[in-house]
């Protein structure tokens, strides 16, 4: 049988599903299937075209196309959910909560219906509890229903330790836990320059610092952009578990998994560092966690469950 590349699907092509989709185009990670609704048929197409027209000066091998068929999907590797409504200022990710969950369970009927056995990264939010939606809609397994936040939330928190330092942000590593919300648990005992912890570096009020404006990172980028949420960081980070996930790479990183007693927490997604590799979330990491970290992610876990219990 011949080799062919992998396949992704990219539901919604929009801010973050267009982004994603050059990104993971420009890294060759294989085709890319770039979907909308009927509607937006004509400008995800033109978009699609634009970024393949990219492809021969960047010097990138992958076909892009865009639809609004599902059966363009068919046999995909992996699926990208970013379809939903974003927040805007004054508004809390949580408020996109009923409509998104309609639009999750449409999409994913159709997603599963052309690629049974995929894998499936959610971003669209609140996204610990539109990940939940999918996992129950599309009748996967739950190592190949992924939600995306930590990726995104500790790479807030490295660039603003870096700006701290004055040092490169490849020197320095994170790990953000819990829910996608303003009490996301980022762990600085975990967190390091150069092999250095950050606590021996960094003052605790600078620190006390650099995790609130990570907590509130997507707030700060909603307010700037008045009309829309931030998608650079969130497509790189989307394409980062995509490489993961289809180059088996067992990466160690933070993903929005399905919990059976992990951490003390069942039947509920939220944000646990994760080995990501080709079988997708191949192992959760369970950290001991101080009785602080523990309250602060309890009062995490208990705003995910708030979210889960609004669900229709
Ligand atoms: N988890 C995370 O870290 C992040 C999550 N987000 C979330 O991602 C979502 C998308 O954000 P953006 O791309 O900026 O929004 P956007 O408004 O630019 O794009 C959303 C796209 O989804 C499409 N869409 C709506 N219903 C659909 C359906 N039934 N089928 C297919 N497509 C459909 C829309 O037509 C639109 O093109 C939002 O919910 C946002 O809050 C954004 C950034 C980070
Ligand atoms: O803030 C938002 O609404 C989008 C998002 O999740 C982020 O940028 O972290």
């Amino acid at each position: 049988m011949a080799i062919k590349r992998s396949k992704v699907s990219v539901i919604g092509s929009g801010f973050t599903g267009a982004t994603t989709a050059l990104m993971m185009a420009q890294k060759e990670l294989g085709d890319v299937v770039l979907v909308d609704i009927p509607d937006m048929e004509d400008p995800t197409k033109g978009k699609a075209l634009d970024m393949l027209e990219a492809s021969p000066v960047q010097g990138f091998d992958a076909s892009i196309i865009g639809t609004a068929n599902y059966e363009d999907t068919k046999d995909s590797d992996l699926v990208i959910i970013t379809a939903g409504i974003a927040r805007k200022p004054g508004m809390s990710r949580d408020d996109l909560v009923n409509t998104n969950a309609k639009i999750m369970k449409s999409v994913t009927k159709e997603i599963v219906n052309y690629s049974p056995d995929t894998y499936i990264v959610v971003l669209t939010n609140p996204v610990d509890a539109m990940t939940y939606t999918v996992f129950k809609e599309s009748g996967l397994p739950k190592e190949r229903v992924i939600g995306q936040s930590g990726v995104l939330d500790t790479a807030r928190f490295r660039t603003f330790v870096a700006q701290e330092l004055n040092l490169s942000v490849k020197d320095v590593t994170g790990f953000v836990l819990g829910g996608h919300g303003d009490d996301m648990v980022p762990l600085i005992r975990y967190s390091y320059a150069g092999g250095i912890p950050l606590e021996k570096l960094i003052s605790k009020d600078r620190l006390d610092a650099i995790v609130e404006r990570t907590r509130k990172g997507g707030g700060e980028i909603v307010g700037l952009l008045g009309n829309g949420s931030a998608y650079y960081a969130p497509a790189a980070s989307l394409t980062v578990m995509a490489e993961a996930i289809l180059k088996d790479q067992r990466r160690v990183l933070p993903s929005i998994a399905y919990l059976e007693g992990e951490y003390g927490y069942s039947d509920i997604y939220l944000g646990v560092p994760t080995v990501l590799g080709g079988k997708g979330i191949e192992e959760i990491i369970e950290l001991d966690l101080t009785e602080d970290e523990k309250a602060a992610l309890d009062k995490s876990a208990d705003s995910v469950k708030n979210v889960l219990n609004v669900l229709e």
